[in-house]
């Protein structure tokens, strides 16, 4: 198979630049065997070749506001270019918590007028986030139809996942960034228009990231503000290592269960992305041991949910996890 044309060069397209070290993510034919490798190892890969969303490939705004729909969707405003998630339903137990961005519902009309009429502030953004539902139009539900479904079904029964949770359109503005978190589910990460680059971390980065608190709006998100980072409460983050991409249309990348991720849209043009989220598969019958850092994650979380459960009070959790491990582990 030839080799599949380079992606841009993060030189030309200025994303923002860190000082930790990074390697590159393997850009691969999905038919070669190291992706096959890297897939079943749980290792992120950009898989070329894959036509899994090659349907959409023409979307751009114009098309997508013909063809949406009537229904409102969720679009997120925030007065920077960072976008961090929170659940809204863990906000009632930390009443000093800021929301880090508001959530709109909107027509999609609405959506792309608001798109072009923030075009050039800089006091606010916008990320559009939702799911692709049966709601939309008849041109989407035809594109949607004709995604890769065989391809994308071979790999779930290869890889032993679970079911497709859901599909979720992302259109952004340039410049925008998520920022660092991991999400309890297998994900190809298919770029449909623009470019994004992808920071990557390994599940046993855990130590050097400092996620918030389980019970915390922000569960799953690092606590380390990547642009300034305050090494006396995050000290271990001087010894981050990541792998970085950037994604080109048509590029799936496979973002794995616990794998930590922070993604940037390129400055220079929107971006508009679709993700497949997947359901872990079951867990072994038979344990192997030692443990992957993964089944660590998922114990510490475990711990954390039945201490808050026990406790009831959030505030309770630390002094009772210093009580067990200070000065005794
Ligand atoms: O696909 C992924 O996992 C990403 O993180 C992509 C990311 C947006 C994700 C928004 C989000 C984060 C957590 C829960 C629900 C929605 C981007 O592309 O900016
Ligand atoms: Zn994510």
């Amino acid at each position: 198979m030839a080799e599949p044309k380079g992606p841009p060069s993060s030189s030309k397209i200025e994303m923002k630049k860190y000082s930790f070290p990074v390697k590159p993510i393997q850009r691969l034919c999905w038919t070669e065997a190291t992706a096959d490798h890297l897939m079943t190892h749980e290792e992120p890969v950009v898989l070329t070749d894959t036509d899994l969303v090659q349907s959409a490939l023409h979307w751009d705004l114009s098309y997508l506001e013909q063809n949406m729909g009537p229904a409102k969707h969720t679009v997120y405003v925030s007065k920077s270019r960072y976008f961090m998630y929170y659940d809204e339903r863990k906000v009632n137990d930390f009443p000093s918590f800021k929301e880090p961005m508001k959530k709109r519902e909107w027509t999609f009309s609405k959506f792309v007028d608001e798109y072009k009429s923030h075009e050039g502030r800089t006091d606010e953004y916008l990320y559009y986030q939702d799911a692709l539902t049966d709601t939309v139009g008849s041109g989407i539900k035809h594109d949607f139809v004709h995604f890769n479904w065989h391809w994308v079904s071979e790999r779930k029964k290869r890889y032993n996942w679970g079911q497709l949770t859901s599909n979720l359109l992302l259109i952004s503005q340039p410049g925008n960034i998520t920022p660092c978190h991991y999400d309890e589910q297998h994900n190809f990460f298919c770029q449909v228009r623009g470019l994004k680059r992808c920071l990557l971390f390994a599940p046993d980065q855990y130590d050097k990231l400092y996620p918030y608190p389980v019970a915390h709006p922000c569960d799953r998100q690092s606590q380390v503000d990547f642009d300034s980072p305050d090494f006396e409460r995050f000290p271990k983050f001087k010894e981050i290592e990541g792998y970085e991409c950037i994604l080109s249309p048509g590029d799936v990348l496979y973002i794995p269960m616990y794998w930590w991720h922070t993604i940037e849209t390129s400055p220079g043009e929107l971006s508009i992305s679709i993700t497949f989220w997947y359901r872990g598969g079951p867990v072994p019958s038979k344990i192997t041991y030692p443990l992957s850092s993964q089944q660590k994650v998922a114990i510490t979380r475990n711990i954390e949910k039945m201490l808050h459960e026990a406790l009831q009070d959030h505030n309770e959790v630390g002094p009772l996890l210093h009580m067990i491990c200070d000065g005794r582990y």
